[in-house]
Formats: C-alpha cells, structure tokens, sequence
C-alpha cells in the first residue's frame, strides 16, 4: 500500500506551474462527446479521474489520444451510451455523461456517481435538469437511466447553486430545441470555461459568469481547439503553503482573478501577495493572524480551499473557525489532524481552531484529495515524520504531488508497506 512520508520542512521556496483544471477538465471530456468533428483539449491535467474518463470513452467507442499537452478527441465512433457502473461511480463527475450523451441517443444507463464523500452530495438538480428538458430518470440500486425521444428547452430554476449541475444543464441544453434559461446558476470559472468550449464549438450560450444563463438549442456541433483554464485549486493551496514555515511562492499560469477571494483572506492573515498578469506570489512573514473561513459558492471562498486553509491555520496564534457552507459536514480531515497534535473542535458545523501549537508527525489517512493537501502541508510543520495513507485520493486531482511539492522545498516521498504492516504502526500510534 502506498503512503506519503513528510517531514518538517522549514520554509518552503519557489515557483510552481499550475496545470489545467480539474473540475473544468472533467466536464469538458464529457462535453467532446457533444460534437460532431474532432476536438482538441490543450492543457488538461494527467490525473486519475481523467484517465478514468479516457477509459469510460474508450468503452463507448470515443477515440482518445495524448500528444504532448494535448488530448485528441474524436467523437464520431462512440457507438453505446451504456457507461460501466463500476468505472462511473469511480468519480464524482460521471454525471456529465448524461448531459452530453442523451441528445445523441435517446438514453443513458450510467452508475451513481462517486467523488470525495462529504457525507452528503445530492444530485436531485441534476435529475431536475434532465426532467425539465423532457427525459424520464429510473434509479436502480447502483446505477440510473436517463430516457428522451426527444430534448425540449426549458425555464429552470435551481433550488440550490449548484456548478455541476449548472455545466450538465448546459451541455443538455445545446442540442435541445427551443431556448433554455438557468435561473440561480452557479457563476464558476469552470462554468464559464465549458460554456466558452461550448461556443466554440457552435453551440449559443449566453450569459456564462452570471446568475442567468440562456442556451438557444442548435442541430449540432464542430469540433474544434480550446484551452482549459488553469487550476484555482491547486494554485490557491500552494500559495497558502507559503505562508506555513514563513517562505514565498510564485504560482505561474495562473488568472489571478479566479482567487480573489483566497488572496484576500491570505493578506488578511498576514501572508504578502502580488499578481502579475498570469502569475502570483506570495511571501510568508513566519507571522500569521487568526481568522473566520466561510467557505461558499463561488466568488466566496472555496470549500476546496478550506482543507489546505486549516493546515495554515494550525500556525496562526490564536482561534481561527472555519465554517463550510456548501458542504457543512466536510471535516473529515480533522480527526486526522487530531492525531498530529492539533486542538480542533467542531462545533455546530464550524471547526474551532487553537493555532500556534506544535505538531508531531504520525500516520494520518486522506479521505479526499483537499484533505490529503491539508495532511501533507500540515506535515511540513509537524516534528518528525508525518505517514499520509489514501494516496488514491490525493491523485484524483493532483498530476505530480511529489514532484511538485519537492520543487518548493517540501521534504516528502512516496512508499510502500504491506497494510498489514501499516495498520501495525497506526495500531501502535494509537
Ligand atoms: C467534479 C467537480 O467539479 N467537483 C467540484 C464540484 O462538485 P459538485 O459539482 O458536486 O458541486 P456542486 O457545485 O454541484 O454542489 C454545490 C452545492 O449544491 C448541492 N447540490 C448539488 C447538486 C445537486 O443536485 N443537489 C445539491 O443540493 C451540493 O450538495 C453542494 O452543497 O463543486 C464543488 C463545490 O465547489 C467542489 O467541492 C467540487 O470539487
Ligand atoms: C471534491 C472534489 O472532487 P469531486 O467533486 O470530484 O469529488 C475536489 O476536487 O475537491
């Protein structure tokens, strides 16, 4: 079994490119589907969701291929919109599948999707999208089946902000008849990003970026070249670990504006950031501030970003609370950090953080990827070792996690131990 071994650090120094972004790159393969010519992607991230993704493509006939920074789609072969339960509940955004196969074909079978468990992640605005535009949904144990004869646009108003079912109404909508319009839709980069990939390829999209957005249904679509946007997520964690040991990092490739809100909330902790036109950096001055963390929808602070936030935390004097309200139960990497030394609380959804304590490394297990970031910048901090168990987790979303981390100082490797033998030495840390 594999595991991460951390060790302090000290301040950590220098610069990291940042890749294409996960959560765009996920709907955007699922989004090729929807053309009718070959589409090129530039820039999406080697992780494992999206070679599952090439995977789940390459089951239904869609012709896959990587050269250099570039996925290669051609969608004119996919013959099946029968997606393997097994490899769709693999990973949250199996769900765009349906968004982007249903017009084609009349009718999904897919499995329930999987993704990082926050103890709760409904998609019943999902399944009102596919309702709304005219499909019928049957749910079965482990997988559910999405039927249309025909798409219909339509007015919908989401009940909740949702990103992910915003980009699989939009990918529904535009080879649907008529005009559809997104009431309360979420205002995310990535949802921009697929709406401009969308248009690209001929489909009318308008007002991307705002709470409404309106999809006037078109026959078909081109193929076509886009780029996917960098990041946010991964370039706003490295910038925090700046701020762990007092160093400075500089995050490239980067639009700045897409972190607004983490960039603030880092200055207000005492970190110093400069943006230039695609990059960041931020200095760490070795003293930190406590604060309060509201993690909302976007343009608020990211409830990705709160994982890594807390591991910053843990070096502020004082008492900081960290309150997550798109997933108010998404601590799980608290009891983890418990085992480090931390004093954390959590107390009618928020977490209640005593800073300025030390750490001691020991064996921690990551239950989703922000998680396992969380458990290895606090790492960095902790005396002596720190073991990080649920590798798996952290490779869903990150290309590199050594190689990176190495590159700005991080003293961390990757190992192996049979899990007899690692559950032996979590047994004896207690
Ligand atoms: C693959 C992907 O892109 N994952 C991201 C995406 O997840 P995901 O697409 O699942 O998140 P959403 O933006 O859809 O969810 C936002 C909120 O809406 C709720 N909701 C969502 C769908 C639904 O049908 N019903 C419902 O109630 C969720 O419980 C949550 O409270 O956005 C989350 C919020 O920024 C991020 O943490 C995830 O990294
Ligand atoms: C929660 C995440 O991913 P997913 O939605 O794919 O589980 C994440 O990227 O932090």
């Amino acid at each position: 079994m594999k595991y991460i071994q951390t060790e302090y650090s000290g301040p950590l120094n220098g610069t990291v490119h940042i890749p294409g972004a996960k959560n765009s790159s996920l709907a955007l393969l699922a989004a090729a589907c929807l053309a009718d010519n070959i589409v090129t992607l530039e820039g999406i991230p080697h992780i494992d969701d999206v070679r599952l993704i090439a995977d789940i493509g390459r089951d239904i006939g869609l012709k896959l291929t990587q050269a250099g920074g570039q996925v290669i789609i051609d969608p004119r072969w996919i013959h099946s919109s029968v997606i393997d339960p097994g490899k769709a509940s693999s990973y949250r955004a199996s769900y765009y599948f349906v968004g982007a196969l249903l017009s084609k074909f009349g009718r999904v079978t897919i499995g329930l999707p999987g993704g990082d468990d926050f103890v709760s992640r409904p998609m019943d605005q999902h399944i009102k999208v596919f309702q709304a535009l005219g499909a019928q949904v049957r749910i079965f144990k482990d997988y559910y089946e999405v039927e249309a004869a025909e798409l219909r646009g339509a007015d919908i108003y989401f009940d909740t902000i949702t990103s992910g079912a915003t980009m699989n109404a939009m990918m529904m909508a535009v080879l649907a008849k008529g005009r559809t319009q997104l009431h309360n839709a979420a205002v995310d980069p990535e949802v921009c990003d697929t709406a401009r990939f969308l248009n690209q390829l001929g489909a009318r999209i308008y007002g991307a970026g705002t709470d409404r957005i309106r999809i006037e249904g078109v026959p078909y679509l081109n193929g076509g070249f886009h780029t996917v946007i960098p990041d946010r997520l991964i370039a706003g964690a490295f910038l925090m670990a700046a701020g762990l040991n007092g160093g400075q990092i500089t995050v490239k490739d980067v639009i700045p504006e897409h972190l607004g809100s983490c960039l603030a909330k880092l200055e207000e902790v005492g970190l110093h950031v400069e943006c230039g036109e695609n990059s960041i950096t931020a200095y760490g001055s070795g003293l930190l501030k406590a604060t309060r963390i509201r993690a909302g929808m976007y343009p608020s602070f990211a409830t990705d970003l709160q994982q890594p936030m807390t591991a910053l935390l843990l070096q502020a004097q004082g008492k900081s609370i960290v309150t997550d309200r798109v997933y108010p139960k998404r601590f799980a990497h608290v009891p983890q950090l418990r085992r480090l030394g931390a004093e954390i609380e959590i107390r009618q959804e928020s977490a209640f953080i005593r800073g300025g304590l030390p750490l001691r490394g020991g064996w921690v297990h990551a239950t989703d990827v922000r998680a396992g970031i969380c458990m290895l910048m606090a790492g960095f901090t902790a005396e002596g070792s720190t073991c990080i168990t649920g590798v798996e987790h952290i490779e869903r979303g990150y290309e590199d996690v050594i190689g990176s981390f190495r590159s700005i100082g991080g003293k961390l490797s990757m190992r192996e131990l049979d899990a007899q033998e690692i559950s032996s030495r979590i047994h004896m840390q207690g």
